[in-house]
């Protein structure tokens, strides 16, 4: 048996499509959507992801505001960017990326949560513990409508997250344990005393813990979904969590690259375009 692919590139196109045809939709009311970007320093990976970013933004009519600081930046320099991008009506949301060596909590607390496209502000966070509607994260969200989109059952689903970091793990379990995904959750971090016995019952597994090829075949139940969340470079080439034996295991697996990464730049394009329609009314 061979997995059928759970093709996040495929899927980001698709989305794009129906994103396209909603932004033509504002812009006929004359509201154009904008995103922006505050990158600081210039570490290569960052700079692509900010770049993909911004060429999606271009293809569906959303309009961009880059603002990338030298490396050493100050929080002073860096909070004046945020405060800048909170009053621009033309910035529908932004997102702060790789702020290393500066107060991360500061910085994105400084972040007006009504344009918090990355889901990550305390405000929206908060609310998600509370079961409130606000901005969530790019990356459980994609992963969970990539699973939706493939007709994977969530509803009831045991799933297994491997990964407690603020970006994926930890509100992927808030997301899917919500009524609306109703699924039962085992969260798995390092100090998990036996991973495999966890992963063994899973209908659903997650691999978010950024070490290569941690989920292997004989972990893994025969026809299980299988996301590849991290991201690892290993002679220059990403490597995925998941294991190539997988594949003749599972009933569904998201390759890496071109899974969940693709998706999450598929999800802060729909906030973006969410939050313009609410302003439009
Ligand atoms: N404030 C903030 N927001 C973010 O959203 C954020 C961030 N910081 N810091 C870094 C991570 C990483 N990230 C990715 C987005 C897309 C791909 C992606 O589309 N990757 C492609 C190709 C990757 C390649 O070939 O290099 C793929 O998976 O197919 C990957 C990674 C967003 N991040």
């Amino acid at each position: 048996m061979t997995a059928q692919t759970l093709d996040g590139q495929a899927t980001l196109n698709e989305i794009k499509t129906e994103l396209a045809a909603r932004v033509a939709a504002l812009k006929e009311k004359g509201i154009t959507p904008g995103l922006g970007t505050v990158l600081v320093g210039d570490d290569p990976g960052s700079h692509w992801y900010v770049g993909a970013k911004h060429r999606d933004c271009a293809a569906i009519g959303i309009e961009s505001i880059r603002r990338d600081l030298p490396a050493g930046s100050s929080q002073a320099e860096v909070e004046a960017v945020i405060d800048e991008l909170n009053a621009d009506p033309a910035c529908t949301g932004f997102i702060v990326q790789q702020p290393t060596g500066l107060d991360e909590f500061a910085l994105l607390s400084r972040v007006d949560p009504d344009k918090d496209v990355d889901g990550l502000h305390p405000v929206n966070l908060g609310k998600l513990v509370l079961g409130e509607d606000g901005l969530l994260p790019c990356t459980p969200v994609g992963s969970i409508e990539l699973l939706r989109r493939h007709d994977v059952p969530i509803n009831g689903a045991e799933v297994v997250v491997i990964g407690r970091g603020l970006t994926v793990g930890r509100p992927l379990g808030l997301i899917l344990t919500r009524r609306s995904e109703n699924a039962t959750v085992t969260l798995c971090h390092t100090g998990t005393r036996d991973l495999a016995k966890h992963v063994r019952d899973a209908d659903i597994i997650v691999a978010a813990a950024g070490v290569p090829g941690i989920i292997t075949g004989d972990m893994v139940k025969p026809g299980a979904a299988v996301l590849d969340v991290g991201v690892s470079r290993v002679d220059g080439q990403i490597a995925g969590d998941v294991d190539a034996s997988v594949w003749d295991v599972a009933g569904w697996v998201s390759p890496n690259p071109k899974g969940v990464g693709p998706m999450t730049r598929a999800m802060l394009l729909s906030n973006i375009v969410d939050i313009a329609e609410k302003q439009a009314g």
